[in-house]
């Protein structure tokens, strides 16, 4: 496997250009699938999960065609509604097709997707919301199989605030007989874009962005040519790198709109920003403040920036306390910043308070999951000497040639083929 070698002390400099979001990229790929006809993708970012989520499309049946930054994508040709084992275990949003297809073909049989390194996660909204259309769901040697002969609208309210949910069961309800509404729905920006594209595809989706979503079933989607938004996380990383490195660094192609939080939290640990309408330019601080963190859903302060920020705050002035209220286990990279010298205190799965030391020491250490990655290498671009991040398989899911973008700002940073 891939290592990542990085040695720490440069100052990032200059501008870099977020790619498309991965998290919007793929449940609208996967909307595809409601679309009897070739839709094409435009801003799609070169991602593992976007390979992963295009090779499902294609078992499914569906004809796919991908270059560059774009990918077409001709679900009419689909005849299969099995997302096997071997394709859903790289990557839970598999899971994402379990609601289209049901809708679209009357029957799915998707693998179930089981837990990750940041803890269990389990699908019973996503179940529990399908059966409320009228969709049969068996349990069967590790597979959910559903079926309904058209799924009907109903009112779901669901118990905690699921991304993946929402989107499953706001696909599926585009073609259901009547109106489906969604309650406690989630409202991240990625939601919207999913609405928005469903919407041009002549489905009738309302309310995205708050937490109850009306949608009115429709008896067919059609193509259309749709661009994916700015990836809000791969931004915020390049964000934080600039800020913990002390440098100056233009942030471009991005949507600081769906950033608030991140950005007062940068504001807050004495980072300047200069917001554009689709940049933002991060001068860092003399010396880091700490800051505390609680994350929470859109419009709170994201699961997914949370590592990155802890890496941060390793260096700061004092002691910032994050808590982690979305996922059980997101503090595995606990233990390898440890290993780089960081003084961080766990109490339980959830809170941690990280109290700052003058500087981190390079170290050999092991990525986890994917922001635990990110965190690692924003740590080695300020360590002393020479860090290596073993196994960063799960970096290539979700950030298109990070290490090309960081040596773009001029980090001293290579990748070992392994
Ligand atoms: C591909 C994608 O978009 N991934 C994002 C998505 O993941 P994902 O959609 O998997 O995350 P959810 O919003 O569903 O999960 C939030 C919480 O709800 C729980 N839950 C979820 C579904 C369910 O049926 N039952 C249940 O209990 C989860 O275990 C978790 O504790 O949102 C997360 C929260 O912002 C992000 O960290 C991920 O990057
Ligand atoms: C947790 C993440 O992704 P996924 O839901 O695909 O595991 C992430 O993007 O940080």
């Amino acid at each position: 496997m891939d290592k990542i070698v990085v040695r720490g002390g440069a100052p990032l400099h200059g501008r870099v250009r977020v790619s498309g979001s991965k998290n919007a990229a793929l449940p609208i790929l996967v909307s595809s699938l409601l679309v009897g006809g070739k839709t094409t993708f435009r801003n799609v970012p070169g991602l593992m999960d976007i390979h992963s989520i295009v090779c499902l499309l294609s078992e499914l049946g569906a004809t796919v065609d991908r270059a560059e930054d774009w990918v077409t994508i001709d679900a009419s040709t689909i005849d299969c509604v099995e997302a096997p084992y071997d394709l859903v275990r790289k990557m839970r949003a598999s899971i994402l097709v379990l609601g289209p297809l049901v809708a679209r073909m009357g029957r799915a049989k998707v693998s179930m997707p089981g837990g990750c390194a940041i803890g269990d996660r389990p699908i019973d909204l996503h179940l529990k919301g399908l059966e409320a259309m009228g969709a049969t769901i068996r349990l069967e040697q590790g597979y959910v199989e559903a079926e309904a002969t058209r799924l009907k609208g109903a009112r779901i309210v669901f118990d905690t605030v699921s991304v993946g949910a929402t989107e499953n069961l706001m696909m599926a309800a585009t073609l259901a007989e009547g109106v489906t509404i969604l309650s406690n729905a989630a409202r991240e920006p990625e939601i919207i874009a999913l609405a928005d594209v469903l919407n041009a595809m002549g489905a009738k989706v309302e309310g995205a962005g708050t937490p109850e979503l009306t949608i009115t079933g429709v008896s067919h989607l059609s193509p259309v040519d749709t661009a994916i938004i700015p990836d809000r996380i791969e931004a915020g990383t390049f964000m934080v790198a600039a800020a913990m490195t002390g440098g100056d660094v233009e942030v471009t192609a991005c949507a600081p709109e769906h950033m608030e939080h991140t950005l007062s939290k940068l504001e807050e640990v004495g980072a300047t920003l200069e917001v554009g309408k689709d940049s933002v330019r991060v001068i860092g601080p003399k010396a880091i403040k700490s800051v505390d963190i609680r994350t929470a859903p859109y419009p709170g302060f994201p699961t997914d920036m949370q590592a990155q920020f802890m890496a941060m705050l390793t260096l700061a002035d004092g002691a910032s306390v994050i808590h982690e209220t979305i996922f059980e286990n997101r503090f595995i990279h606990v233990s390898e910043l440890k290993r780089m010298g960081a003084d961080i205190v766990l109490k339980g799965n959830d809170v941690a308070t990280v109290k700052g030391i003058k500087r981190l020491s390079g170290a050999q250490v092991m990525a986890s999951d994917l922001r635990a990655s990110a965190s690692l290498i924003l740590s080695g671009l300020v360590a002393k000497g020479e860090t290596v991040v073993n196994r960063v398989y799960h970096l290539d899911r979700g950030y298109e040639h990070i290490e090309t973008k960081l040596r773009g700002l001029g980090a001293d940073i290579e990748r070992i083929k392994g």
